[in-house]
């Protein structure tokens, strides 16, 4: 098919919630599959693989509830070939605007062998059967050899030729166990494309992988040979080291579109809140470095990167973060950071710093990034004031007292300081964990509504003076505020994030301090199921 630019365009089919979910502890509630479900065809995938009927009562819920709500993607069914799971997937995706079913079935020696304990001619007569079983019910068919990349061309490409005989639509040959290098993956489509009969009647899909790394670029190499269809997972979950990811493949043929000469129907600012969500609701967290996703992948330390990016972005960026709907900012201040990154940053709240300032600031900076990864904005604020003589956080936590234990109430006191007035006050709160005392406190300082949304927890070292990163995303004024804070007390650093969230907010409100990044004051929305 071709796009109205021109382009091939590649369908995406997102196997989030049938392989991504076969991940160890990546199960998911039905009513999460539902919201999950939402959200992708929000994101703009063609085909919706809900999960394997057959598998349980929840999972033939799921995947009839989604069939029924999910308008304009197609949903597929996942069966072994087998009746009863054929029933079960033609049952539970009846209801659906448009669907298809997915059958599988071994191809290799080694799962022929050991697994189904049957012979090639028995499997070609059961891939048959069930082919022709199911084509009685839908029209759309498609078929995965399973293992297909470790078969041989002779027994692939007549398992294939029987499956088109008896009605199978798409031909979907998976690399099952991530074994394939790109250049065999890609040659194997074009000798199948190219000696199958009935071939020429079927689309392609791939279907990838990682378990050496190599599940996107075994996608690549499929799509340059002609496939119109990827399988893919969001965040690359799934099964062992997971799936071919479905950021990174699409973001791959977006930038690079007008050499590989293919389109997706993927909308990219649904990329982000899609990752964020799938990631809550497995609790799988995102490695700092994963491409397009992780929270490294648009940040920047380096000095002579910074002063590049904030010249001319696409002096070390190939994409641009906020059309992906990422939040982020691009400058992260550390060690490695210079002054002109510095000056920026202060700038983004309104503070100008002379020659003199910024070298009598540069020099205490550095000392205090030697110490710590990251300098982050509440302690550069107050770098920043002292070098100024000024104040410039509008609040300060000044102290915490907890009592906690593994029964009862948390009950903790703090101290706030409005350095607007110099008043500083001590304020008490409660709750059933430590944390929630310790903001209910903070709250009663503040003159506006604010909401504890999230946290995120790292441990940044080891041992048992570990230090711990909170990082708390707030809401107040209708806009979501993220803080970070570093401490030895993992509740300390979540109180600390929690107040400098809270002070942009409070600064927010003042129009000398109105943060331009979007580091400051996220747009985005994610509702984790
Ligand atoms: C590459 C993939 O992702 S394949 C999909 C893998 N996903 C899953 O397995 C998740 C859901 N699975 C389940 O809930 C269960 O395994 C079920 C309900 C499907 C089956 O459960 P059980 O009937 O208890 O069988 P069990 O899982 O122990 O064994 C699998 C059986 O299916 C057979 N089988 C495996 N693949 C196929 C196939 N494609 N077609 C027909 N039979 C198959 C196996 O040979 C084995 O049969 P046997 O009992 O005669 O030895
Ligand atoms: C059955 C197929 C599509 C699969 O999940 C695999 O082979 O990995």
């Amino acid at each position: 098919m071709t796009t109205e630019t021109g382009k091939r365009k590649i369908m995406i089919f997102d196997t989030t919630l049938r392989d991504g979910e076969q991940a160890p502890g990546a199960s998911l509630e039905p009513e999460q599959k539902i919201v999950i479900a939402r959200q992708l065809a929000k994101l703009g995938v063609d085909v919706i693989e809900p999960g394997f009927p057959i598998s349980s009562p929840g999972e033939f819920a799921a995947v009839q509830q989604i069939s029924r709500e999910i308008q304009g993607v197609e949903i597929c069914g996942f069966a072994r070939a087998v009746k009863e799971d054929i029933d079960a997937a033609v049952k539970a995706t009846a209801d659906a605007e448009r669907r298809r079913l997915h059958m599988f079935l071994s191809s290799s020696n080694i799962h022929l062998d050991f697994q189904l304990r049957k012979s090639r001619e028995q499997v070609i007569g059961i891939a048959r059967q069930m082919v022709a079983y199911a084509k009685q019910f839908v029209d759309r068919i498609e078929f995965s050899p399973m293992d297909a990349t470790r078969t041989g061309d002779e027994f692939l490409f007549e398992m294939i030729e029987a499956v088109i005989a008896e009605g199978a639509t798409i031909i979907n040959i998976p690399d099952t166990v991530g074994y394939a290098l790109p250049e065999e993956y890609g040659a194997m489509f074009t000798r199948v494309m190219k000696n199958v009969r009935g071939g020429e009647r079927v689309l392609y899909s791939a279907h990838c992988h990682n378990d050496l790394g190599l599940a996107v670029a075994n996608s690549l190499a499929a799509v340059r040979a002609g496939v119109s269809q990827v399988e893919v997972t969001i965040n690359g979950v799934g099964e062992r080291a997971g799936n071919c990811s479905l950021e990174e493949l699409v973001m791959a043929l977006e930038t690079r579109k007008e050499t590989l000469g293919v389109e997706t129907a993927i909308q990219p600012e649904q990329i982000y809140a899609t990752s964020q969500m799938i990631s809550r609701a497995m609790s799988f967290p995102i490695a700092f470095n994963k491409p397009i996703v992780g929270r490294n992948a648009f940040q920047h330390e380096a000095g002579i990167h910074q002063d590049g990016l904030l010249k001319n972005r696409n002096t070390y960026e190939i994409m641009d973060p906020e059309k992906l709907g990422i939040p982020r900012s691009m400058i992260i201040l550390g060690k490695h950071s210079g002054r002109h990154a510095i000056k920026h940053r202060a700038g983004q709240f309104g503070v100008e710093l002379n020659e003199q300032q910024l070298e009598e600031f540069y020099a205490a900076f550095k000392t205090l990034a030697d110490r710590q990864k990251v300098v982050h904005d509440h302690q550069l604020l107050e770098l920043v004031g002292q070098a100024k003589g000024e104040v410039l956080e509008p609040y300060k936590l000044e102290a915490v007292q907890l009592v906690t234990g593994s029964t009862g109430h948390r009950m903790a006191s703090v101290t706030v300081r409005n350095n607007a007035t110099g008043e500083e006050k001590l304020y008490t709160g409660s709750g059933d964990g430590p944390i929630e005392a310790v903001v209910a406190g903070i709250k009663q300082a503040l003159p506006f509504d604010v909401e504890f949304a999230d946290l995120e927890l790292y441990s940044l070292s080891s041992g048992e003076q570990a230090n711990g990163e909170a990082i708390v995303t707030a809401k107040a004024h209708q806009t979501s505020y993220r803080g970070i804070a570093v401490n030895g007390d993992i509740i300390l650093a979540a109180a600390y994030a929690f107040m400098a969230a809270c002070n942009q907010a409070a600064r927010d409100q003042r129009p000398q301090g109105k943060a331009e990044d979007a580091a400051f004051a996220g747009e985005v929305e994610i509702t984790i199921p």
